[in-house]
């Protein structure tokens, strides 16, 4: 749970930036009485303890307020803990106050296409830890802070402007984005080298140097002639003007000539590349891109393609290009039209780092909230994991949740989920409330639902032998209604499971073992359902603990207390665990099939049912 003054100050900060419209907050869900963490306010981002806001995402929100950022930056709570704020797109008017300076955690600010004017402060330089600004597209003018002073700026965007002075001493080659363009700055451009481009620094008269075709030294000199000699150095320096902007223009020509050929013998050689070798020059320039964005740490976010200007045009078009065969997208409302870029561009947060892959938050500009899931090095062929992914598709459960998009190269395979709100079943058992909320009927009926499930999928893809192969309480997720949903199925190395799961599984093992891998999984899940007990805890493996206990007959030991307090049937959660031990047995070949363990839960969820009725 956040505290009190930092949901106030969210409240108030939209509260202005709508003008006190209530729409946008009742849009988003913002609520006095609910808890913005718990309760997913849309446009928010939280750290993993829900304690407090790490994001604040209000781009295309229709506000036509004004922006006050003390109300956020001078809370300390929220300053503490904002990584990113998102004002993209709006009508948002007022300026950026030096209050700004204490939003000291900043990494990412985006106040570009709104209404904003005034000059912008010089603390702005003191947020050390922002690595992308977008101011562009407002009404800032006055000099720039110096944002030199800022070693980490990769993208810094102010285009479209009043804004005047020089342009600070930068080392441009620490930037991925560079544009000051249409502005008012004038003096010499210090410090250009080839990782930025004329276009960065175009229509501003007054700007001077490389890469812009005009040079400084022609403009300098004639203003430091001395009255006298004006007329004749007026026309010196006229004719010099001339020369050298005909010199200019000549070696931009040659300059054009020159990238050209070269991209096109490039574009020619890698055409017949991907002739031989159709999916490669694709492969690398997503992962190019896909390394700067979904490699980096957690909250970390990033955009944008390679450094080198040519390559910027060159692999944003094969990108552009590619995007349509690279990103395959399943049928699926939510991401009608999503394309590659869309998702590169958004911002996005890590969720989780196993040792499978990693898994990103992504908020897209439509709204939409979803989930992207990396492996690497998986050696399967990009062809096996398209007809995998297609099998997946068509044996859609409404209790699985299926991928809405996925890409596949050789050295990695990204999948693209819906994000679910309500948490999944691990932290439902081992959460703050400690299980205690939820009931012995729902851990039944939670159970009977994920056996059926399974049954089904494994009955549907028993040809095929695609098992789940990564079965726990994290990948069971809650959707709207907080029924159960399987999530990632389908998703495991299939020479991984021996490492995962006691009894041997093993590649060369037959279809039907490689299957009871995932009733393994299932066992265990219904041992947490009945424990209340973490997999691993203190060292102590809980399958080998509930071993122990049941051997010595303590059997009443192992259930969760809470589902005693409830005054849960005894006979009942015996009953449920014989089936849970039944599916953890060491010898796979033992192991239940998901049918018959989907029945024997069914029979079990009856008698409750029935007994629920009679003592109605
Ligand atoms: N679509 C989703 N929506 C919301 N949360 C999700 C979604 N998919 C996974 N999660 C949650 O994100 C967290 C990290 O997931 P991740 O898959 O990286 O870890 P894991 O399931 O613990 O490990 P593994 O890599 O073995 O699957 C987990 O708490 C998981 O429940």
């Amino acid at each position: 749970k956040v505290d009190d003054e930092t949901r106030d100050s969210l409240l108030s900060f939209l509260d202005e930036l709508s003008n006190g419209a209530t729409q946008p907050g009742f849009t988003l869900g913002w609520t006095t009485l609910s808890d913005p963490c718990e309760k997913q306010w849309g446009g928010i981002t939280c750290d993993s303890q829900k304690t407090s806001v790490t994001g604040l995402f209000l781009n295309k929100q229709t506000l036509s307020g004004t922006l006050h950022v003390a109300t956020l930056c001078n809370v300390k709570s929220v300053a503490a803990s904002l990584t990113s704020l998102d004002l993209n797109d709006n009508s948002i008017g007022g300026e950026i106050s030096a209050d700004i300076q204490n939003c000291q955690q900043l990494t990412r600010l985006n106040v570009s296409r709104n209404r904003l004017s005034g000059n912008l402060p010089d603390s702005l330089a003191m947020l050390i830890n922002l690595r992308r600004l977008d101011i562009s597209y407002n009404d800032f003018s006055g000099k720039l802070p110096e944002l030199s002073l800022i070693s980490g700026l990769t993208d810094f965007l102010a285009q479209n402007n009043q804004l005047t002075g020089e342009i600070p001493k930068f080392n441009f080659s620490h930037f991925d984005t560079f544009n000051v363009s249409n502005n008012n700055f004038h003096g010499q451009i210090q410090n250009a080298n080839g990782n930025v481009s004329a276009s960065s620094f175009l229509g501003n008269p007054g700007l001077c140097g490389y890469p812009l075709p005009n040079n400084c030294s022609t403009t300098s000199s004639s203003s430091t002639a001395t009255a006298g000699d004006n007329s004749h150095s007026r026309g010196t320096s006229s004719n010099k003007i001339l020369i050298y902007s005909g010199y200019g223009i000549l070696a931009l020509i040659c300059l054009v000539l020159l990238i050209s050929r070269i991209c096109s013998k490039r574009k020619k050689k890698n055409d017949k590349k991907a002739d031989d070798a159709p999916e490669k020059n694709k492969v690398a320039s997503v992962d190019e891109s896909m390394d700067s964005k979904y490699s980096a740490s957690s909250t970390d976010f990033k955009g944008g393609f390679s450094k080198s200007q040519c390559s910027v045009t060159f692999s944003a078009e094969s990108n552009a290009n590619m995007t349509s065969s690279s990103l395959v997208v399943l049928s699926s409302p939510v991401v009608n039209g999503l394309n590659f870029e869309e998702l590169l561009k958004a911002p996005a947060e890590m969720l989780g780092r196993g040792k499978h892959g990693s898994l990103y938050k992504v908020i897209i500009d439509y709204g939409a909230t979803l989930v992207v899931k990396r492996i690497k090095d998986w050696t399967i062929s990009t062809n096996d994991f398209k007809l995998r992914m297609q099998r997946l598709d068509q044996a859609k459960h409404p209790n699985v949740l299926s991928a809405l998009a996925f890409y596949s190269s050789r050295q990695e395979k990204l999948l693209v989920y819906e994000y679910q709100y309500n948490g999944s079943l691990f932290k439902l058992i081992h959460g703050n409330q400690g299980g205690k909320a939820f009931g012995w009927t729902s851990r039944l009926s939670c159970a009977a639902t994920i056996a059926d499930t399974l049954a089904f999928m494994h009955e549907d893809l028993q040809k095929d032998g695609i098992v789940h192969g990564n079965l726990k309480s994290s990948n069971i997720l809650l959707n709207k209604n907080m029924e159960p949903c399987i999530s990632e199925y389908g998703l495991m190395k299939i020479n991984d499971l021996d490492n995962i799961l006691p009894g041997k599984v093993s590649a060369s093992s037959s279809a039907s073992t490689t299957f009871k891998a995932d009733i393994y999984g299932f066992g265990v899940i219904l041992l947490e359902l009945l424990t209340g007990k973490l997999v691993q805890h203190n060292g102590v493996d809980l399958t080998s603990w509930v071993h122990s206990v049941v051997r010595e007959e303590w059997t009443a030991e192992v259930f969760d207390k809470s589902l005693y307090s409830e005054g849960a049937s005894e006979e009942r959660m015996v009953n449920l665990l014989q089936v849970a031990i039944k599916c953890v047995n060491r010898s796979p070949e033992a192991r239940p099939s998901m049918k018959q363990v989907a029945t024997m839960i069914n029979t079990i969820k009856e008698d409750e049912d029935k007994s629920t009725f009679f003592d109605v």
